[in-house]
């Protein structure tokens, strides 16, 4: 298996005064999310007291009993294998939580906002049709798996989303296709991973990637990592930024409809290819 290291953005860059500068940042976050689909960020802005404040809030959520979790409502409407949700447990911080979730929407903001500008549009445009009720966090937790090297911790997939921003320990275990290719990714204690997800790749006419990537197990610790979805309103239509089209026009309500539709009936999603023109 060929480990990579993904392409590693500074984003101090967006915050240069000169502009020859930010330019080629925004140039060498486009051209990753283009020839990869995923890029690691660095000097993001956010804390490492929150991501450390983060991660004790999620092990502890793990950690409870089953009984405990399973108390409350379990998640029916995701197309993995669920984990019962905290909805209700008072001692969780959800100052932590919230606070987390503000941080990385605000990343997800800026750089979703500088692929816009780098194909000629408004830096605002996905502000406007992302809203805080259907963006989330996922907050993921893998087994150690001694037995077998052919079991998932998650399989195959794309993000159905506009992009992701990824905050995973130094275990490893994120892989994704790379020149038709699976390639590991090396963590790296200091970024966080971005990766495009399929609105953004139906936006942008295919000129950004949505590429699958999935989870292998660690054969002998647990692993971590919290992923953050940015996501539109149910009723924005996501149309294509350049004529023509090469997808017909669609709601983000609709795509996710068609995603669970296509796991039901098929047991695996689909994804852009019924869109397409
Ligand atoms: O845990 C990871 O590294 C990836 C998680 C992921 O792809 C997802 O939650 O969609
Ligand atoms: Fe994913």
């Amino acid at each position: 298996m060929d480990e990579c290291q993904l392409p590693l953005i500074d984003l101090s860059g967006l915050r240069n005064q000169d502009e020859g500068e930010r330019l080629a940042c925004v140039a060498a976050i486009a051209r990753a999310s283009s020839e990869w689909g995923f890029f690691q960020v660095v000097n993001h802005e956010i804390s490492n007291e929150l991501l450390v404040e983060m991660r004790r809030e999620q092990v502890k959520l793990f950690e409870t009993p089953f009984e405990r979790k399973a108390s409350c409502k379990l998640l029916n409407n995701s197309y993995r294998w669920g984990t019962p949700t905290a909805t209700c447990p008072r001692q969780f911080s959800w100052k932590v939580m919230e606070e987390f979730a503000a941080a990385m929407s605000k990343l997800a903001r800026l750089l979703a906002g500088v692929l816009a500008e780098n194909l000629g549009h408004r830096r605002g445009g996905f502000e406007d049709s992302c809203d805080a009720s259907t963006c989330f966090l996922r907050l993921n937790r893998y087994p150690a798996c001694p037995v077998s090297a052919d079991i998932f911790g998650l399989v195959p997939h794309t993000d159905s989303d506009f992009l992701t921003i990824l905050y995973q320990d130094q275990v490893g275990g994120l892989q994704l296709m790379k020149d038709s290719k699976w390639v590991a990714v090396k963590p790296n204690e200091d970024a966080l991973i971005v990766n495009i997800g399929d609105l953004l790749q139906a936006w942008s006419n295919d000129v950004y990637k949505s590429v699958e990537h999935k989870v292998m197990p660690n054969r002998k610790g647990e692993r971590y990592s919290i992923a953050y979805f940015l996501c539109p309103s149910y009723d924005s239509f996501i149309g294509s930024c350049r004529e023509p089209s090469i997808y017909r026009k669609f709601t983000f309500g609709e795509y996710r409809r068609q995603v669970q539709e296509d796991v039901k009936k098929l047991g695996h999603k689909v994804g852009l290819s019924p869109f397409l023109l």
